[in-house]
């Protein structure tokens, strides 16, 4: 017989245990023996071993979440009540024990550094909001004054995941309200919250990461900051630019000419924004001058707009008649910024350009030593102006280019002459489609025939268009106007001095000297788009 448990044993109780004793001891020589199991592999069946498996994976599997989670409130703890200097031993304490498990790395993109704004944080910002699908949970939605559409962006907590280069992103935005126990160098700046963005990716992408991911981030916030701003129109009052926004709606598409003509613009426009290396492989400033040429009313100043909207340049329209002196003008130009157009219109009447020999004489001259000229303006622009500044459109435009000075027709000064002329039927479709929006009408071809005799402007043309909103009551009035200028006999082609075989023309010179011998590299003339009459 086994002793039992905590009963001292002594011979006489043994012989006669008290009575709960003996029951006990009855209850213990009952009891079966528990057979001996026959050894069994481990597992039973297949269906034993996976019960066993998912029930160690979950076990596992809740103690490393209650060590994150642990570990997570510490920290919590940490950076709220601990002092700086011992929140940073805890916290790379703790980055060098979960660093070594995790496959990650994260970027802490903060929107202030010290008392200056983060341009990273920015850049992110602006491209975020084009990366934020409507799928997501949660994202805000604003609309800024200056823009038709809607806005999205991330909200504090919220995830958005980026691909670029087979990488994946992951993106959180982090608000925090700033307290006192929240650390000085975090934040300088007097705002009540603190914000910053937290980019996660794979460590093994660390270098795609800083010298590939972060600069398109950059470069690709500048062009969208490029198209939503609004674009400005700046004009000299005596020796300082004035600004205000520009907002001449006028696009490469409701521009009524010609459309080769128009083709060969925006081709030309694209290529010189697109040349950046190549000028600077030719040691030529980065600037393109055009001419634009033609009678009043037929849409140089549209034009110039539709080249500002399409580049987003801001025009700089140059009032020469409020400059005196070579000096003033000067630093009128060097006050430019990039990405700009020089806008100079009606250069035949707006400057009393005298021919250069005048101006050689004036310059000789003490007393016009620093009088404004032709001259003094062409060297300033050929010459420090362009290397002081990028990406510079230079538009010149008369209604008379016989009048002007041979200086400024040389080769390699306007890149392109364009001559914008009377209205023929296909501006005239384009004007009727902006301003009644149709394409087709029965009096279509009355119109286009009296438009083949005689000289209307597009700005005569649309004229008539707005008077009514009703299209017949429109057309009929513009047919009467074409029909009087028949009768009158003025405006017939072959009379008017805009006559000429050819409606629209591009004479190009191109640029000479080039590195890239190419016959783009000769002197060439086009003519583009020629309709006679
Ligand atoms: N080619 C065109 N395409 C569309 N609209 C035009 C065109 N030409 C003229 N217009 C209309 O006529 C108006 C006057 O045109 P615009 O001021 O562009 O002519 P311009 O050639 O600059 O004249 P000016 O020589 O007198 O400065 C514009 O506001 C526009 O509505
Ligand atoms: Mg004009």
């Amino acid at each position: 017989m086994r002793p039992l448990p905590f009963y001292k044993t002594t011979r006489s109780s043994i012989q006669n245990p008290p009575k709960t004793i003996s029951v006990l001891l009855l209850l213990h020589r009952t009891r079966p023996k528990p057979k001996k199991k026959k050894k069994k592999s481990k597992f039973s069946s297949t269906m034993d071993f996976q019960t066993k498996a998912m029930e160690s994976i979950k076990k596992y599997l809740g103690i490393a979440a209650s060590i994150a989670a642990t570990a997570m409130l510490v920290r919590t703890i940490v950076n709220e009540y601990l002092p700086h200097e011992l929140r940073i031993i805890v916290n790379s304490a703790f980055n060098k024990l979960f660093g070594r498990f995790s496959t990650n790395q994260t970027i802490f993109i903060q929107k202030t550094e010290g008392l200056t704004s983060n341009k990273l944080y920015e850049a992110s910002n602006t491209y975020l909001c084009t990366r934020i699908s409507t799928n997501m949970r949660r994202f805000r939605v604003s609309q800024n004054e200056n823009k038709n559409s809607l806005t999205l962006s991330l909200v504090d907590g919220e995830e958005l995941i980026d691909a670029f280069q087979g990488v994946e992103y992951k993106w959180k935005l982090i608000c925090k309200q700033k307290n006192q126990r929240m650390d000085r160098n975090w934040d300088f700046s007097s705002a009540s919250e603190v914000r910053w963005y937290e980019l996660t990716f794979h460590k093994k992408y660390k270098d795609v990461t800083l010298n590939s991911y972060l600069p398109h981030i950059m470069e690709k916030a500048k062009e969208i900051k490029a198209v939503d701003r609004r674009l400005k129109l700046y004009m000299n009052e005596n020796e300082s630019w004035s600004q205000i926004d520009l907002q001449h709606p006028a696009t490469f598409e409701t521009v009524a000419m010609e459309a080769d003509l128009k083709k060969t613009i925006l081709e030309d426009l694209t290529r010189f924004v697109e040349r950046k290396e190549y000028y600077k492989k030719i040691g030529k400033a980065w600037k393109r001058g055009y001419l634009l040429f033609g009678p009043p009313g037929t849409g140089k100043s549209t034009l110039i707009s539709a080249m500002a909207n399409y580049l987003r340049f801001d025009i700089y329209d140059l009032n020469l008649k409020e400059v005196q002196k070579n000096s003033s003008l000067k630093r009128l130009l060097v006050g430019m910024k990039n990405k700009s157009m020089l806008v100079i219109e009606d250069i035949d009447c707006s400057i009393d350009f005298k021919n250069r020999d005048m101006d050689k004489k004036n310059q000789s001259d003490l007393s016009h030593h620093d009088e404004i000229s032709l001259s003094g303006l062409l060297n300033f622009i050929d010459g420090l102006w362009s290397t002081s500044g990028e990406e510079r459109i230079i538009v010149f435009t008369t209604n008379y280019k016989e009048k002007l000075d041979r200086a400024l027709l040389r080769p390699g000064r306007m890149d392109m002459h364009i001559h914008m002329g009377y209205c023929v039927p296909n501006s005239f479709r384009i004007l009727v489609s902006n301003y009644h929006a149709i394409d087709e009408h029965p009096m279509f071809e009355e119109i286009e025939g009296l438009l083949k005799e005689v000289e209307a402007t597009p700005a005569e043309v649309a004229e008539q268009l707005l008077r009514s909103e009703k299209v017949d009551v429109a057309l009929e009035g513009l047919i009467q106007l074409l029909q009087e200028k028949r009768n009158d006999g003025q405006g017939n082609k072959g009379n008017g001095k805009d006559d000429k075989d050819e409606k629209l023309v591009v004479v190009e010179k191109k640029e000479e000297g080039g590195l890239e011998s190419s016959a783009e590299d000769h002197e060439t003339e086009v003519v583009v788009g020629a309709v006679n009459c």
